[in-house]
């Protein structure tokens, strides 16, 4: 077989143009920040990555970068304890890529992510077979994705509008969901909230339903309510949303709403490592775990995952962060190979208008994206668009997601708290 030991790897940051969406924590800034991850093998294979581009993140992989030089793109276990023990001599804290919302994740499995992405795509190259072949077999051809809304401003303050306009009320969110649906196809609906005060967000899920009856809802507010609050607001939408996601903190907070809840409760935030699993079903705080690959240490063992929450009769579905295209052929690939994912995936793809790969090789139908069956991850870089990309990052200024500090330089008022109501 062509040689597969890893002889260059290297990591380059990337800024893509992002609207101003609005969540619990702030707003995005102009640009979302992305690192790409690149392998060349001796056999001439090369093989790509994706993940955040915080300051600390880029540290961290810049290390594991230089250890892993000499391993063979087979040897994952290796790999991983490489980087466990290179990163374990680091100093720098923080750089979770998440604005702060997810900051328990582990940190040997956030930075080893990219890196097994990008020799699971060498190793299916070697081997001429898609990844989803190396992760047990595709159990289905397409995978299905959700219609991510987001309240949002016209535009950046101070810039023009962007081409999807202001959504601040049920009308602004209707408009969206329809250009959404058009485009894509989409079956299902998510909205991020905790924007707004809940009674608020309640009126826009009920307006969502109105226009869109059958169309399965889900509501994130990312723990912006407290336990009383949330109790209330699942009983208004009883029936109405198909899970309930995070709407308070913790995994304490959680039981008490799952307690009384009638819907399921989905979680990316209080289950969101191995080690959180065991107290979250001891508690019963949630019955929908939503994956990712770049804090769940990368997709086998997402799929890891998957089997956990199998065992424990848990749903499983993927959560989502601003993100690009080989990303998402790595979240097609482990959602073909998951045979118990309940829901349809989350997805910020219809936020973006630049890529790192060349177009063309995801696309949605009918609100899903058929699995690429060509070797590997089945996505190529652009080199001349990562050029761009990487530039634009050096120019933007932007090193760490802030969507509160971003926000509060445009509403100095602001304050980040959970829970708000
Ligand atoms: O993009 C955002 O603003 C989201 O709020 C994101 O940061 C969350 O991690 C995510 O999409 C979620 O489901 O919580
Ligand atoms: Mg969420």
């Amino acid at each position: 077989m062509i040689p597969t030991t890893i002889t260059k790897v290297t990591v380059t940051p990337v800024a893509f143009v992002d609207p101003p969406l609005l969540n619990t924590v702030g707003v995005h800034q102009p640009y979302a920040l992305r690192a790409i991850i690149q392998i060349e093998t001796d056999g001439g294979l090369r093989g790509i990555g994706e993940t955040y581009a915080d300051t600390a993140h880029i540290t961290r992989m810049e290390a594991a970068a230089e250890a892993i030089i000499g391993l063979d793109v087979f040897a994952l276990n290796r790999i991983r304890d490489t980087i466990d023990n290179r990163i374990a001599q680091l100093t720098v804290t923080g750089g979770d890529g998440v604005a702060g919302m997810i900051t328990t994740a582990s940190t040997t499995d956030r930075v080893f992510s990219p890196f097994e992405v990008a020799c699971l795509d060498i190793q299916g190259k070697a081997l001429d077979r898609p990844v989803s072949d190396l992760l047990g077999g595709a159990v289905r051809d397409r995978v299905p994705f959700s219609a991510y809304l987001f309240y949002k401003w016209a535009g950046h303050p101070g810039a023009a509008d962007d081409d999807w306009g202001e959504a601040i009320d049920p009308a602004g969110l209707i408009r969206q969901a329809h250009r959404m649906i058009d485009d894509y196809g989409f079956t299902a609906i998510k909205l991020k909230g905790g924007v707004f005060a809940p009674d608020e967000e309640v009126a826009a899920i009920k307006a969502l339903h109105a226009e869109f009856p059958g169309i399965p809802l889900r509501l994130d507010p990312n723990a912006a309510w407290t336990v009383d609050t949330s109790v209330r607001v699942a009983a208004e939408l009883d029936g109405i949303v198909e899970y309930l996601e995070d709407p308070t903190p913790g995994l304490d907070g959680m039981a008490e709403v799952a307690a009384e809840a009638k819907m399921p409760l989905a979680t990316n935030m209080c289950v969101v490592a191995f080690d959180h699993l065991k107290p979250a079903v001891l508690k019963n705080s949630v019955s929908v775990v939503l994956s990712d690959h770049h804090y769940w240490g990368g997709l086998q063992r997402s799929r890891l995952l998957g089997g956990i929450c199998d065992t424990f009769g848990m749903g499983l579905s993927m959560h989502s962060n601003s993100h690009l295209g080989i990303s998402l052929a790595a979240m097609v690939h482990l959602a073909a190979a998951t045979p118990n994912l309940t829901y349809a995936c989350d997805t910020h793809w219809p936020w973006k208008t630049e890529d790192v790969v060349k177009p063309g090789a995801l696309r949605f139908v009918d609100g899903a994206v058929p699995v690429p069956t060509g070797p590997g991850l089945g996505v190529e870089i652009d080199e001349a668009e990562l050029e761009r990309l990487n530039q634009q990052y050096l120019d933007c200024g932007i090193r760490d997601r802030d969507d509160t500090g971003y926000m509060q330089s445009i509403d100095p008022t602001f304050e980040n708290t959970s829970p708000r109501w």
